[in-house]
């Protein structure tokens, strides 16, 4: 199906305007604050440098003056002495020396706190992301703000610099200017005339130029993605097999085309009146010229006067120049750097200000009551109405069809979200009374689409409990409980073997053992209740019996929750609940449920007819 695709930023949402930009260099305070805090030398080395490499243009040019006066002096003199001469050109020879050094030392500078403040901006970003709820993570538009908050690092960093190199061309051309009104007044009159237009333009131009970025934001996204499934080892297989290698380069192409077209459009308009403007700006440089000229003609003022107003006067127009395309590349940047800061400063859902204290030993267990929930942004309800109890130390298991709401439920429990109505209870306390972290932390969980660290086999099973890496008894004994030991015996590395092949002396593992790995996780704390979800589904049989002996071994006395299609896992539970459609359909014992001939008898026959 033909993709529409916005051709025009008014076409998608808002258009942001010059005002926007002006406002948003609110924010440039607070970025400073920043910047100062990655690194108090740095930045007052780099503006120190700074402040002393604005005085050189003038004290060059006007060294310039006195030498060239000097040197006229000198050819017209009948008794002559150069010592003067000699000084002014020492003097001018040191300055020079002096503005490139002073030019080094703030390049080197900017370089080292950009890096340093794009470093702790991007840890910034992390930590943020990590407060989120997976509800607002999953949200589009807190997914493009975030996107925007982490793709423009470069630009924070090339916003320091232009706001740093900014206020040291102010500087500059402040003691540029007292020399031109010193001599020549009417000069900055005419140097302001020919800048204004040129700078408007500009501003007009860096708005728009934002506005299309970000009402690009999800097309851009999508532009990233096609480019990671299009060049990566993770699906290069499913590509070459399915030959999709056409299908995703085209949709790539078409979407980028159409990026990069208006994208031209606006270049080509910005380059055509920044040309236009910019003949102004030459214009009035010739016209102060002939202007000097006239005046030396007249005696007015001396040669070395000419080459001092003349020179002052060309650098204070790049000056100027620089300034404002700076001023609007820096509101543009600032607009940016609103978005990380709006991404920054987003408000975590607090789910109850007064904490209730988590029970030491969970005594009755849990009880749900009438739970409803559709996933934020869906009318679907997935789950209908779901009420049951689990016993501390009771050994569920969730059956159901793909889509019964099986995870989602345990994502419940997790407090990933909260029910759209009804109760979950622990002990007689809803679940969203207590601190979040320190309910969470009485879970041993995975889940059945973990995530594959490409970290080493030691930190992959620390992850269920990271501060035990270092602690080599509860990581051994972590992976003897999930078979993972097998795994690490295999690797010529043992528990530091690299994994996965992203990085150099990396090694793949087969799902079922990644799958012992990511199991081991759920071992690393001596939690009070276990969830499996699916944590078997890629074992062979034998590991599966195995895993599981363990498994029912270790959490006596524990409450525990397992997800399983596989009706030899399911069997060994207390008690099966079968979800159907977001509803309970059945809940007891194998026994109990075997004796009723409804769905779990019905699927637990088909599957032991497989076997057969
Ligand atoms: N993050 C999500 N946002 C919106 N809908 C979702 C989300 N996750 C799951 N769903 C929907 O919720 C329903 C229940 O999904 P759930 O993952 O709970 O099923 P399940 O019983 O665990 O299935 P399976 O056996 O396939 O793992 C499905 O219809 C699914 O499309």
């Amino acid at each position: 199906m033909a993709r529409s695709i916005p051709t025009s930023i008014s076409e998608k949402g808002k258009k942001t305007s010059v005002q926007d930009s002006f406002k948003a260099l609110k924010t440039i305070p607070r970025f400073f604050k920043e910047i100062y805090r990655s690194s108090p030398t740095l930045f007052f080395i780099n503006s120190l440098s700074r402040l002393f490499n604005a005085f050189t243009p003038v004290v060059i040019l006007w060294v310039g003056k006195m030498i060239i006066d000097e040197i006229i002096k000198q050819v017209f003199a009948t008794d002559k002495d150069f010592t003067q001469l000699w000084k002014y050109v020492l003097i001018e020879f040191a300055a020079a020396i002096l503005s490139d050094l002073l030019g080094r030392v703030i390049n080197l500078t900017d370089g080292l706190l950009g890096d340093l403040y794009s470093n702790a901006s991007s840890e910034k970003i992390i930590r943020k992301t990590a407060e989120l709820t997976i509800a607002q993570l999953e949200e589009p538009e807190f997914y493009d703000k975030l996107e925007r908050a982490r793709t423009q690092t470069n630009s924070r960093v090339d916003l320091m610099s232009n706001a740093l190199g900014q206020a040291e061309s102010m500087i500059s051309m402040v003691s540029l200017i007292a020399g031109l009104v010193y001599f020549e007044p009417i000069l900055i009159l005419i140097l302001i005339v020919s800048i204004i237009p040129s700078f408007i333009n500009e501003a007009k131009f860096s708005s728009t130029r934002y506005s299309l970025a970000r009402s690009w934001t999800s097309e851009r996204r999508e532009l990233d993605y096609l480019r990671f499934i299009g060049a990566n080892n993770q699906t290069a297989k499913e590509i070459k097999l399915f030959g999709l290698t056409d299908f995703i380069a085209e949709r790539f192409k078409n979407l980028s085309s159409d990026y990069y077209l208006i994208n031209k459009k606006l270049s080509l308009r910005q380059s055509f009146y920044g040309s236009l403007f910019n003949i102004l700006g030459v214009l009035s440089y010739y016209g102060a010229y002939v202007y000097i000229i006239l005046r030396v003609l007249s005696g007015g003022i001396t040669i070395g006067e000419l080459t001092f107003l003349s020179g002052s006067f060309n650098r204070l127009r790049t000056n100027l120049q620089g300034f404002f395309s700076r001023f609007t590349r820096i509101s543009e940047s600032a607009l940016y750097l609103q978005d990380y800061f709006d991404f920054i400063d987003l408000k975590i859902e607090k789910t109850s200000e007064l904490k209730t204290e988590m029970p030491k030993i969970i005594k009755e267990g849990f009880v749900l009551n009438d739970v409803h929930f559709a996933y934020p942004g869906s009318e679907n309800e997935v789950l209908k109405g779901v009420s049951f109890k689990m016993k501390a130390g009771e050994k569920m298991a969730f059956v159901g069809q793909n889509g019964a709401g099986k995870t989602t439920l345990i994502k419940l429990f997790l407090r990933f979200y909260e029910p759209t109505q009804g109760e979950i209870l622990l002990d007689g306390i809803n679940i969203n009374k207590f601190d979040v972290d320190e309910y969470r932390n009485r879970f041993g969980v995975i889940f059945q689409d973990f995530f594959k660290y490409e970290f080493t086999l030691r930190e992959n099973i620390a992850v269920g409990n990271i501060y035990e890496v270092e602690n080599d008894e509860v990581i051994n004994y972590a992976a003897s409980k999930s078979l993972a030991e097998q795994v690490v015996s295999e690797m010529t590395d043992g528990l530091e073997q690299r994994l996965g092949r992203r990085f150099y002396k990396g090694t793949e593992l087969s799902g079922g053992q990644w799958q012992k790995v990511a199991l081991a996780r759920a071992y690393m704390k001596d939690a009070d209740i276990m969830v499996l979800d699916e944590p078997t589904s890629a074992l062979d049989a034998q590991a599966e019996f195995d895993v599981f002996e363990r498994f029912i071994a270790l959490t006596k006395g524990k409450t525990s929750i397992i997800i399983s299609h596989r009706f030899s896992t399911v069997r060994m539970a207390d008690r099966i609940l079968v979800l159907q459609h977001g509803k309970v359909l059945e809940l007891g014992t194998h026994q109990d449920l075997m004796a009723d001939p409804k769905l779990y008898a019905e699927l637990f026959a088909l599957q032991a007819a497989g076997y057969q």
